[in-house]
């Protein structure tokens, strides 16, 4: 046994508290496991209340486990060696403890497949599986979610003949429109056929005789009656749309995970596909109960809008049209919170009222909200995740989109491949036979329709996702006019303050002239800076304090309360009786009778209309001002123009999934207040979460 006893090992733990390397709440749960421990003394004792302890802290920062193969935790905890390193080389070595614990009065070993039972699991505080331990809550979490979603890959639904005529219908090319679009791109000056192929005709043959005859007929079309002749001679093996792959396999499975970059067609796809799900059920003599939801409530909000923009274009019968979705709401709505209760009204015993439910933004889902989701499916349900799998994961722990979308490497099994293409007509590359059940649900979106092969924004975060540093320098050096970096040279900050004031110029002004509260978020969504760090002059306290000062010094507000008209504030917790959550934004303005009000934009779930509403300012929950925004909180949102700051120095926080997320929020126009090298060095480091997640999908 360990010459340590429980008791050092806590007093060594309680040491590290004041410099905010643990929480409370890890140090009291390695304190409940040493209690237990001096009840039933064990082999393995201190190392145990060491990993409790790491195991809680670690969930604090996002992960799910503690991986034992690999000496990370210190490393994640930020902990220096002289700080852990005396302490370690007196217990046994993390990789011998699987071995210390075989016999252990509180770890549980559950033997491995997600088909298993977990219920047993609450009889032990701790579960070491494949070289992780897990707080038994979060084990049962992982386990239900892995579960659950290979069940729901593992069905397969019929699709009928008409539908899959629909289908077609709805994916057939556009001649009218690939028409429009050639004359258009034809009279620029860089008309380059093969690339109009690849983008409007989903070409993806290589070069050949064919490919050559195309580009010269594209190039040379007198007419639209000409262009559709050299269409109809496209044959479909030589094109590849992954929108149309998308909903052919989401029509024929129960779980559909398409993931996607902005602007890649996630809500075009999902109009499409529950337009034929409605035809489908209409032709059963069943119209489907759809909900749509998403994590917070702009981001419902925008797929509220977005989903009616995408269906306002679709030529639909009339009974579908009438039986489509026309509102999101929030998950935690459509779950239905309980006051002061973690546990939500609906759960497996008490399953949602649904046929089908879409999840959009599903990056932002963590791992218990997906469990407690998944398990309140009914039996029959469909279930559609959309996200981008290469932004943040959640804020709390998990990176559920993430390790899901990890099996796409593996590429479809040679039998959906071969589905697909009976479906669509498009020639796929299968993977091997052998692989995870969930790959055949999976659809990666790669095209984007809202940048254009030469946006800036486009082409910066896919050599941000790519962690090309190289890649970033040479397209700075373009001078491309969307995208514009900003060093860190001597008067940048100034610079800096008054581009934000510039940035909500317009929106302060609408405030001044008695705007009505719509009218006023219009404005103040078209424009955010947002920082990557909360403290220090570039995080979001200094510098909303600093551009507070500048506004009022331009006259553009008048702080001289708390409260001023004008002064946009972000909720940080949630008021289930107000009805308002953390992320909301609201903005201060007079009502009719002059006395301030803070507005809210509304979802359509919360009221018929979209119009907003009003708190008394003294009603608010917590609350900050949000001139800046971190890019944490920005997730789901999207915006016209966006500045974006990083700090001067490097940060544990600064990683690709960081700088990609905020860069993506920018629509049209993105100005980055960086130092290069700091930006190339954040690129290069991957956000770590570790979970169990992918190994149960094997
Ligand atoms: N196949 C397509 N052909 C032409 N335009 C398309 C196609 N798919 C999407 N678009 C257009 O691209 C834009 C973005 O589409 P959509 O909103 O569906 O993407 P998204 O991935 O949901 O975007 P976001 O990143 O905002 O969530 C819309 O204007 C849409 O009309």
């Amino acid at each position: 046994m360990s010459p340590v006893t429980p008791e050092m090992v806590l007093q060594r733990l309680r040491q590290l508290l004041p410099a905010s390397k643990l929480r409370h709440i890890d140090f009291q749960f390695a304190r409940l496991i040493a209690d237990l421990c001096r009840d039933m003394p064990s082999r393995g004792d201190a190392e145990l209340v060491l990993a409790a302890c790491w195991t809680s802290a670690l969930l604090g920062k996002g992960h799910v486990c503690l991986p034992l193969t690999q000496p990370t935790a210190p490393r994640l905890l930020d902990l220096g060696d002289d700080e852990i390193e005396p302490l370690l080389a007196e217990l046994a070595p993390p990789e011998k403890w699987p071995e210390l614990w075989r016999q252990h009065p509180l770890v549980g070993h559950p033997v491995a497949g997600v088909q298993d039972d977990d219920s047993g699991t609450e009889q032990w505080p701790l579960q070491l599986w494949q070289g992780r331990l897990y707080l038994s809550r979060y084990y049962r979490f992982e386990a239900q979610v892995a579960r659950c979603l290979l069940r729901l890959a593992a069905r397969q639904v019929a699709v009928s003949a008409r539908v899959q005529d629909s289908m077609q219908r709805l994916f057939a090319i556009d001649s009218a429109a690939v028409w429009a679009s050639l004359q258009q791109q034809r009279s620029g000056p860089h008309f380059d056929a093969l690339r109009f192929a690849s983008q409007y005709l989903d070409l993806v043959a290589a070069p050949s005789v064919e490919t050559e005859a195309l580009c010269q007929g594209l190039t040379h079309a007198a007419s639209e009656a000409e262009l559709a002749q050299l269409l109809a001679a496209l044959p479909a093996r030589a094109r590849r749309n992954d929108q149309h792959l998308a909903v052919a396999t989401a029509l024929s499975r129960a779980l559909a995970v398409i993931s996607g970059g902005p602007g890649t067609g996630k809500t075009t796809t999902v109009a499409k596909l529950l337009a034929l799900l409605v035809e489908q059920g209409l032709e059963q003599g069943q119209v489907p109960v759809i909900r749509m939801v998403a994590p917070t409530g702009k981001a419902a909000a925008r797929l509220g809008e977005s989903l009616g923009r995408a269906l306002g274009s679709l030529a639909l019968p009339d009974d579908v049209r009438a039986a489509m979705p026309t509102t999101a709401g929030t998950l935690h709505r459509l779950l239905g919170v309980i006051p002061g209760q973690l546990q939500f009204r609906h759960h497996a015993g008490n399953p949602l009222h649904l046929d089908i439910l879409v999840v959009d933004e599903a990056s932002m889902v963590d791992l218990p909200l997906m469990a407690r989701l998944l398990v309140a499916l009914p039996e029959q349900a469909r279930l559609i995740l959309l996200g981008d799998k290469d932004q943040l994961a959640s804020v709390e722990a998990g990176s559920v989109l993430g390790d899901i979308c990890s099996v796409l490497r593996e590429g479809v099994s040679p039998q959906q491949a071969a589905r697909l293409g009976q479906q669509t007509g498009y020639q796929l590359t299968p993977g091997h036979e052998r692989g995870s059940p969930l790959r055949d649900s999976l659809c990666l979106l790669r095209k984007s329709w809202r940048f254009t092969a030469d946006s800036g924004i486009g082409l910066l975060a896919a050599a941000c996702n790519q962690g090309q540093a190289e890649g970033l320098a040479q397209l700075w050096a373009q001078g491309l006019s969307d995208i514009e970096l900003q060093p860190w040279s001597q008067g940048a900050y100034r610079q800096l303050i008054e581009s934000v004031v510039q940035g909500y110029r317009q929106y302060l002004l609408a405030v001044q002239q008695g705007r009505p509260a719509d009218n006023v978020f219009f404005y103040f969504n078209q424009f955010q800076l947002l920082c990557a760090l909360r403290d220090g002059p570039f995080g979001v306290i200094g510098l909303n304090a600093r551009i507070e000062q500048a506004l009022a010094a331009a006259g553009l507000i008048r702080p001289e309360h708390d409260w001023y008209a004008g002064r946009p504030v972000m909720i940080t917790q949630n008021d289930h009786a107000l009805g308002v959550y953390n992320g909301d934004i609201g903005v201060c303005l007079p009502d009719a009778q002059g006395r301030l009000r803070v507005w809210f934009e509304q979802t359509m779930e919360k009221t018929d209309s979209n119009r907003a509403k009003s708190l008394l300012p003294s009603r608010l929950p917590a609350h900050e001002t949000v001139y800046a925004m971190t890019i944490h909180k920005s997730q789901g949102s999207e915006f016209d123009r966006v500045i974006m700051v990083l700090p001067e120095q490097l940060s544990p926080l600064l990683t690709r999934e960081l700088i990609y997320t905020g860069l993506t929020r920018a629509k049209q126009k993105l100005t980055l207040y960086t130092d290069p090298a700091l930006l190339a060095q954040a690129i290069r480091r991957r956000t770590e979460r570790h979970s169990g997640l992918s190994l149960r999908f094997l």
